[in-house]
């Protein structure tokens, strides 16, 4: 058996384990932990399971502490970055070392994370529009065209997402749209399906967000490469100014984005959920 932690970050879960445990196939055992019906258990019985598995590598001794982050997602594949995985990771380091800023060694590349009192904050880098960076197979940008019966701006803020905006979040039907654009032949490697609408009404300005993922196949409560795509589509179409931090709204929180000169940063409340223990196989005992 193996100790595994399990955290979620704005609604998108994790279970987090350390790189060196014993588990000799990551992507079998993320499959099954993540499963909701048959997966992981919370220690009060209740089956939980997750959107993925963060396999965690702490250097300590660097400075600042550097830990290389690889999510396994509930299918198997490894995503190139996790906006709300980083956070999480970043609330792991700070329990496992007293310290609170670190780079976070992913995929995609390296990222700034620091935890404060007011959330963790991951620098994001660049959004990029780029047609080879997110990748599509227009040979420009794809901005604000429609891509299977939803006009979409292609985005990679780590991942690649497709996102449109609409007018109310809520009345879309998220599960049937989703699917045929997370597939579309323009998008080669697949994408992450976001969809956001304007929040009028109240004293905070922001947007809602609903996100399809890649990987999980499925809608999460939360996503935080999603959140900062929100942003940069924003900031393209003129709708958000440079240094504009932005409240973004996925259905398991409240998320804020920053579109700075040279990046976007991201920040949002994690919390650790328990600790338990789990076979290196990842297989729970059926009940
Ligand atoms: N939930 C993550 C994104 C995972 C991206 C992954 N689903 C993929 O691109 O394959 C986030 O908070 O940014």
């Amino acid at each position: 058996m193996i100790t595994v932690e399990k955290y979620h970050g704005t609604g998108n879960d994790f279970v987090v384990v350390a790189a060196d445990a014993p588990v000799e196939d990551r992507e079998a055992f993320a499959r099954r932990l993540a499963d909701r019906e048959t997966g992981l258990d919370h220690p009060d019985g209740e089956r939980v399971g997750a959107d993925g598995v963060l396999f965690l590598d702490l250097d300590a001794d660097a400075e600042p502490p550097r830990v290389e982050m690889t999510l396994v997602q509930p299918d198997g594949s490894i995503a190139e970055m996790c906006g709300n995985g980083a956070r999480v990771v970043a609330t792991w380091a700070a329990a496992e070392t007293g310290r609170r800023a670190f780079v976070i060694d992913t995929p995609a590349g390296e990222y700034p994370a620091e935890v404060g009192r007011e959330g963790v904050t991951i620098g994001m880098g660049e959004p990029t529009f780029d047609s080879g960076a997110v990748p599509t197979t227009l040979g420009e940008s794809l901005i604000e065209r429609e891509v299977e019966g939803l006009t979409v701006t292609a985005v990679n803020t780590g991942v690649p997402h497709a996102v449109a905006f609409v007018e109310d979040v809520a009345d879309v039907d998220l599960e049937r749209v989703a699917p045929p654009v997370r597939h579309a032949d323009v998008f080669p490697e697949g994408a992450n399906v976001t969809i956001a609408s304007e929040r009028t009404a109240g004293p905070v300005q922001g947007y809602d967000q609903r996100t399809f993922e890649r990987g999980v196949e499925g809608e999460t409560r939360s996503c935080g490469t999603g959140a900062v795509a929100v942003v940069a589509a924003a900031h393209e179409r003129g709708d958000v100014e440079t240094g504009q931090s932005v409240p973004v709204h996925p259905p398991g929180g409240r998320l804020v984005v920053t579109r700075t000169e040279t990046g976007a940063t991201l920040q949002g409340p994690v919390e650790r959920e328990f600790e338990t223990t789990v076979p290196a196989d990842g297989q729970v005992a059926q009940r």
